[in-house]
């Protein structure tokens, strides 16, 4: 497939679906995780770069990993010995936003 051939509407005007919307948050093993399953790689790819903006901006940072279109977030802090924080809740809190879009 070309570049050229790819649907970047689904970007730009990004509205995420979750195949599941009540997945939340769980605190395991000091860290706060969610699983967030998308329609395919393109909108998992959308959410990350916005979450990546976000973690940014608050200078918190995601462990995370992709597969096509499932995105698993770990939150943990690791300057306060990796614990969950204050940090964790409002990063979650803020990706919690882009979803509720
Ligand atoms: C130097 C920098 O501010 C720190 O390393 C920040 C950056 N992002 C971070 N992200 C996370 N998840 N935990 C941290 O402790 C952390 N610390």
């Amino acid at each position: 497939m070309t570049i050229s051939a790819l649907n970047t509407d689904r970007i730009t005007n990004y509205k995420p679906k979750t195949k599941h919307p009540k997945t939340m948050w769980e605190e395991q093993d000091n860290q706060l995780i969610r699983t967030f399953s998308f329609a395919d790689f393109s909108e998992a790819f959308a959410f990350m770069t916005r979450v990546a903006l976000i973690a940014e901006k608050m200078d918190h940072h995601p462990w995370w990993s992709n597969v096509y279109n499932e995105v698993v977030i770990k939150l943990s802090t690791h300057d306060a010995g990796n614990k969950v924080t204050d940090k964790d809740h409002a990063l979650a809190a803020e990706i919690d936003k882009l979803m509720s879009k």
